[in-house]
């Protein structure tokens, strides 16, 4: 039967990456869809303005909205302390058992809890199900139009601090209107524009790094 491409992603990376190396399996996916096929991944060039901000913050505990095939959920563990977590929430079964796979060939498994399910179901039950208090760091790469009501309910469920960083990809294609103009606007927020491109075209796109002020 024919393959997926998340299929196709994981068997390039058995191919071209060494187990235990997550920089090899970074490569290997950003070189199967340069060369092979296009995909959703958060991709090289706004890769490194999240590796930037990961380091920059050095997160306890960090939140992903948004597995996929597990590409930034493996850059930023990759770069994560000791004893960090990272929490991450992926809908689509068939995506996550693509990813746990990703996650295990980079050697990363005890750093990441991967999460099947939506995201507006969980994050009410973060604090309950995974004894979490508060994210240091959350990326958000899920469906567009959820940035905003999820940011809203990780405000009212207490799950950002002062000094929390929300780091949301996508912002301008394909676009979260109203996330931006809530975070650039709301005074609970310092909010930053990283301007970058579409992974792996010339095509407009950026991060936006909001910092939530309590
Ligand atoms: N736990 C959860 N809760 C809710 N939704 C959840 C979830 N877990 C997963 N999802 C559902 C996410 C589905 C994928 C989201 N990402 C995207 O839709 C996305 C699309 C593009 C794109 C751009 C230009 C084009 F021409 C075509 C596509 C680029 C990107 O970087 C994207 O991240
Ligand atoms: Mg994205």
């Amino acid at each position: 039967t024919q393959s997926t491409r998340p299929q196709r992603m994981l068997a390039a990376v058995q191919k071209n990456a060494t187990r235990g190396d997550p920089r090899s399996v970074v490569k290997a996916i950003d070189q199967f869809c340069r060369q092979k096929e296009w995909a959703m991944n958060v991709g090289d060039e706004k890769g490194c303005i999240l590796d930037s901000v990961v380091s920059e913050v050095n997160p306890a505990t960090v939140l992903e909205l948004g597995t996929y095939c597990g590409y930034s959920t493996v850059r930023i563990a990759s770069l994560l302390p000791p004893h960090a977590k990272l929490i991450t929430l992926e809908f689509n079964p068939d995506n996550a058992v693509i990813a746990r796979q990703v996650i295990a060939w980079a050697g990363l498994e005890d750093k990441i809890q991967l999460v099947e399910g939506a995201s507006g179901d969980w994050i009410p039950k973060m604090k309950e199900e995974f004894g979490v208090k508060t994210f240091d760091l959350v990326f958000l790469d899920h469906w567009k139009d959820r940035y905003l009501p999820d940011t809203k309910l990780m405000e009212e469920c207490g799950l950002l601090r002062k000094g929390s960083i929300l780091l949301a990809d996508n912002v301008i294609c394909p676009g979260t209107p109203d996330y931006l103009e809530y975070v650039r606007n709301s005074p609970r927020y310092k909010s930053q524009y990283f301007k970058s491109h579409l992974e792996y075209t010339k095509v407009e796109d950026g991060l936006e790094k909001s910092v939530f002020l309590g």
